[in-house]
């Protein structure tokens, strides 16, 4: 079901569609349904700063929205050559949804690395 490839051709389509003009900080992020379909995301910035979206959350509330919020495998990039990990308030809205996701970190140059949630965010919170 988890098609690694498959994913980082998305995500980096995903990351064209950045709305970065502030930071110039182009993130993309594909998120993979336990049914096996993809959502993709990209960072939606604002001139009230704090109005911004990171991509992560933008996959995350797509597939939500449309009735998917069981997922397996999430993948993020930007134009960095290091790798890019989600910031703390997306893993804790990873977290809402799945306590066992895997978190692919990519590097612009198409190296990645496989996380997990559980090692991202311990202790998520949960009421
Ligand atoms: O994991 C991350 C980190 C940052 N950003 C975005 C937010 C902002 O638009 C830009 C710079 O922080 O990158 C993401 O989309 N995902």
């Amino acid at each position: 079901m988890l098609d690694v490839d498959m994913l980082i051709t998305k995500v980096k389509e995903a990351r064209e569609r950045a709305y970065a003009p502030y930071s110039h900080f182009r993130v993309g992020a594909a998120l993979l349904t336990q049914s096996g379909r993809i959502y993709t995301g990209c960072n939606i910035e604002n001139a009230a700063y704090g109005a911004s979206n990171c991509a992560e959350r933008t996959a995350i509330f797509k597939a939500v929205s449309e009735g998917y919020s069981s997922f397996s495998a999430m993948a993020i990039i930007s134009d960095a050559e290091e790798y890019i990990f989600p910031c703390g308030i997306c893993r804790q809205v990873i977290w809402e949804f799945s306590h066992d996701i895997d978190i692919f970190v990519c590097t612009a140059d198409g190296r990645w690395q496989r996380h997990n949630i559980k090692e991202l965010l311990p202790h998520g919170f949960q009421m």
